[in-house]
């Protein structure tokens, strides 16, 4: 099956990455979207991280052990997986394939060793966005006002921002996440504009057909 849009033209789902250093607001431009965007389902990772105050299991991630995640890599349960911050963290395929299948576009809070993955495996249908924070001091003071990760955390987080930012051209676009109002409607533009693309709209020779027809009587 594929995604229908407001007009009824079928095309075919997309694979709507969000990446960045950590603490630019990834998960906060994520449910924002998922609030506003019908169609739309994020893909819960599995991570061998300990889960933080307020998170929901199944929710904000599948937390399992290293042995679990192992095995769930060695029998292919993964779409990609990295080690980030010295854990592990995966995508479970099953519901994006079910997901893309049912119609459904699938939002991805992943880092760029994942997105590089998705892209090898299914680049035409995968949506790149990276989002920068408006400077180093806002980034820190970010990850303060989270209020969930340690102080040394924090420190391990900001000594990789660089490492992360240096992929920052491998995406198709770069958001500022300044004003997150602001963010959001230019991440929300994205998507629609993506869901328009031509080549995804498997539904419009066929549209056009019709159209033509009416034309000639
Ligand atoms: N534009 C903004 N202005 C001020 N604070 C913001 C903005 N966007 C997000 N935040 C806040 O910054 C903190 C970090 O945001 P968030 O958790 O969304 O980042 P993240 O990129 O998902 O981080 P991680 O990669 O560690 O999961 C949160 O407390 C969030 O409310
Ligand atoms: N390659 C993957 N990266 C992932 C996945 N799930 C989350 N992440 C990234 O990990 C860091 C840290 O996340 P946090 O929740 O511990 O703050 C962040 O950059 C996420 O985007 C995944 O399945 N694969």
């Amino acid at each position: 099956m594929t995604a229908g849009g407001f007009d009824g033209v079928e095309r075919r789902g997309l694979m709507f990455v969000l990446s960045s250093p950590s603490g630019a607001g990834k998960t906060t431009l994520s449910r924002m979207l998922l609030e506003r965007e019908p169609g739309l389902k994020m893909s819960v990772s599995a991570t061998t991280r300990a889960m933080r105050p307020g998170e929901v299991e199944g929710r904000d991630y599948f937390f399992v052990d290293k042995p679990k995640f192992e095995k769930m890599v060695d029998q292919g349960e993964l779409l990609e997986w990295a080690t980030v911050f010295d854990n592990l963290y995966g995508t479970p395929r099953a519901p994006v394939e079910a997901a893309l299948s049912a119609g459904q576009d699938v939002l991805f809070d992943i880092d760029w060793q994942g997105t590089q993955q998705l892209h090898q495996k299914a680049s035409v249908d995968v949506v790149r966005v990276f989002i920068l924070p408006p400077s180093a001091a806002d980034l820190e003071k970010r990850l303060h006002t989270r209020a969930q990760d340690s102080d040394e955390v924090i420190r391990g987080r900001m000594s990789r921002a660089t490492h992360e930012l240096s992929h920052w051209a491998e995406y198709d676009y770069i958001v500022v996440n300044q004003n997150v109002d602001d963010a959001f409607a230019e991440v929300q533009s994205i998507l629609k504009a993506e869901r328009l693309k031509r080549e995804r709209r498997t539904g419009l020779t066929e549209f056009v057909r019709k159209l033509q027809r009416q034309l000639e009587k």
